[in-house]
């Protein structure tokens, strides 16, 4: 029976994400969209969140197929009321009252490919979305998953201070896999117990932009820098292992589901005036002279709260911080570049 499966799961260890099935009295209305809600984690998402207790009301939009995945998902005895809602006209109706919304909507990657090469088709359908987001939710705490993030979250900034809506308090690129990739290697290369490991993640979400910092990591376990430079690789290149691995079929969509159902607890928990809820995520920054960059973010009742500092880092890490931005640059500079044309 799942009658609890509470888990450390935050960089700080200050938060938790609860998949205990109970209805919670006291937690306020909170409504959730999921927008591409039918795809590889459209679905084990919708099903995570229906299990969150702090979630009221779970909108699950897709172009197709949601019908079924809402009617699935709403069978299960948890608080929330579950609709669906499929195809663009219903697409306002699924955003309305929103107040955090999640899009992994979008085409992912097959063998060969980098996630720049899904820029042409997802800027687009990143674009749509956030037009119709600030008009329906324009308040709403967004949680974009689709790929390239490190493009489509400045896609999305520009798109909403076109609409005259940004405000980059609300505005996160999910870059929490990379933060739990980064706890299992490093748990199972230090030999400690993966439930007490916290790393943090910085920089983006694609190749050498993802930059674990395993000299901050908790419990410290001591290892050789060879060892933190292969699992440093390892955490960088985690997606395309799990794309190789689905040989076509796909990349990361169960530990993504994961990740971005920890993600949008900690929004929740936030918004609700939860303390010290600390993720790392990609955000509009000042930590360094890139204007979006992933660190760790305290998050609160308006979205972010305060973006944190890198803290110490090794010469490894300098190294690795010095060497990602011009790759990150121009994949922000594409992003804002793409929108302004369109
Ligand atoms: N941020 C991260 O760490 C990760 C990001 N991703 C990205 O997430 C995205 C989705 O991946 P999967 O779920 O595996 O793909 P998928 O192809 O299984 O599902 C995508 C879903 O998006 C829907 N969709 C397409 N256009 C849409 C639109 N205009 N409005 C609403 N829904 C629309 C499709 O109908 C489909 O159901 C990809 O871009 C992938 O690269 C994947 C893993 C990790
Ligand atoms: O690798 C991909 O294309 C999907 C992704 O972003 C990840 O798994 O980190």
């Amino acid at each position: 029976m799942l009658k609890s499966l509470a888990r450390k799961t935050s960089t700080t260890g200050t938060s938790y994400l609860t998949l205990r099935g109970l209805a919670s009295e006291s937690a306020p209305d909170r409504k959730v969209a999921i927008l591409g809600a039918a795809g590889g984690i459209g679905q084990p998402l919708s099903l995570l969140m229906k299990l969150n207790p702090l979630v009221s009301r779970l909108a699950l939009y897709d172009i197709a197929g949601t019908p079924g995945v809402s009617a699935d998902v709403s069978h299960i005895n948890t608080r929330s009321e579950v609709l669906g809602f499929a195809g663009e006209e219903q697409l306002g109706k699924a955003l309305e009252g929103a107040d955090v919304v999640i899009i992994p909507a979008g085409v992912p990657r097959k063998p060969g490919m980098t996630r720049d090469d899904l820029f042409n088709i997802n800027a687009g359908i990143v674009t749509s979305l956030c037009t119709a987001i600030a008009k329906y939710c324009p308040h709403a705490l967004i949680n974009m998953i689709s790929n390239p993030v490190n493009s489509t979250v400045p896609i999305a900034s520009e798109v909403f201070k076109k609409a005259g809506t940004y405000d980059e308090k609300r505005l996160f690129g999910v870059t929490t896999l990379d933060v739990v990739r980064a706890k299992t290697f490093y748990a199972g290369k230090a030999k400690v117990n993966v439930a007490d490991v916290n790393v943090p993640v910085v920089g983006g979400h694609a190749g050498i932009t993802i930059l674990p910092l395993f000299s901050q990591a908790t419990p410290n376990g001591n290892l050789a820098s060879e060892e933190i430079e292969a699992l440093t690789k390892r955490t960088q290149d985690g997606g395309t292992e799990v794309v190789e691995a689905k040989a076509g079929k796909g990349s990361a969509t169960l530990s993504m589901a994961y990740a971005g159902a920890i993600f949008a607890d900690a929004c929740l928990k936030g918004l609700n005036g939860v303390p010290d809820v600390v993720e790392c995520s990609f955000v509009q920054s000042t930590v360094t002279d890139l204007p979006f960059f992933a660190s760790k973010v305290r998050l609160g009742k308006y979205g972010v709260e305060e973006v944190l500092g890198l803290g110490p880092l090794s010469d490894y890490e300098k190294q690795g911080l010095e060497a990602l931005k011009p790759e990150l640059k121009s994949s922000i500079e594409k992003g804002i570049k793409y929108a302004n044309a369109n």
